[in-house]
């Protein structure tokens, strides 16, 4: 499995606003990648504070990308997949759409209910008993054959993958704004690392938009 999480931060570092709703930080070309990456992928996740800020869809945008997908003998769309423990998910999300499969990743505190009501519109699985166990979870993804994986954010699920050291590779797009805030999202929320901080490799710096598109492996 290969994972690479790919984001779009503020200048100063912010997935969004103390408001948490979706804030345009890519511009034409950065969107245009990052629907070729989603195209290269078998997965797209995303952890529900996501899901219920933004409603996103994570499908591939471009139909010439869905007919190579096709041509290929891939799905027309990748896969979506949700890390949610308690099944915050609504039914009527765009996620849960029939545009593409989805997984929902939940706890063992999952209620009953939720799971029911869930099950119609995605495949669940179930790992770890409070929090989702990221390892277990990408496993389980594992075996149903999704390999090149593409995490979205937002900055408590990429915080957790960095700590139970997922993530391959980093593509951030760091426009020219600023939105500051010490509660808006950045791109590693969680606990934060207090030692043992995870090293990144500086593969490409890219011009994009108005900003720059900057590309690390993660040093084992
Ligand atoms: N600019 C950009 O590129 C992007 C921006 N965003 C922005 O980010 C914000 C959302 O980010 P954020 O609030 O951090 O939410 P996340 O999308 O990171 O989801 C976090 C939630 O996932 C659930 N979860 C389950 N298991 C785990 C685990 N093991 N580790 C971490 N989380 C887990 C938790 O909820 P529970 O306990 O209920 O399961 C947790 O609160 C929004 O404002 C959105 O607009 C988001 C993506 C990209
Ligand atoms: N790459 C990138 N740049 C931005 O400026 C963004 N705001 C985001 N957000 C992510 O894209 C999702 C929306 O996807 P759909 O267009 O609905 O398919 C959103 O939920 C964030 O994960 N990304």
């Amino acid at each position: 499995m290969h994972v690479v999480v790919n984001a779009a931060t503020s200048a100063d570092g912010k997935l969004s606003s103390r408001r948490r709703e979706q804030i345009a930080i890519s511009g034409e070309e950065d969107f245009a990648r990052v629907d070729r990456l989603r195209a290269d992928s078998d997965a797209v996740v995303v952890g529900v504070g996501t899901v219920v800020a933004d409603d996103p869809r994570l499908t591939v945008k471009d139909e010439s990308l869905c007919e190579d997908r096709l041509e290929r003998g891939a799905p027309e769309q990748p896969a979506r997949v949700v890390i949610d423990s308690k099944g915050r998910t609504p039914t009527d999300a765009a996620v849960l759409s029939d545009a593409a499969p989805t997984y929902v990743c939940l706890s063992e505190a999952a209620p009953v209910d939720t799971r029911m009501d869930l099950a119609d519109h995605a495949e669940l699985v179930t790992a770890g008993d409070d929090r989702v166990d990221l390892l277990r979870a990408f496993a389980a993804l594992q075996e149903q054959g999704l390999e090149r994986i593409m995490v979205e954010g937002g900055g408590e699920l990429i915080f957790s993958l960095f700590e139970v050291g997922l993530v391959d590779e980093l593509r951030l797009f760091v426009g020219s704004t600023i939105i500051g805030g010490r509660d808006a999202p950045t791109l590693a929320d969680g606990t934060g690392f207090v030692e043992e901080f995870p090293l990144l490799e500086l593969e490409r710096v890219e011009r994009l938009d108005d900003g720059a598109l900057l590309q690390w492996t993660v040093k084992s």
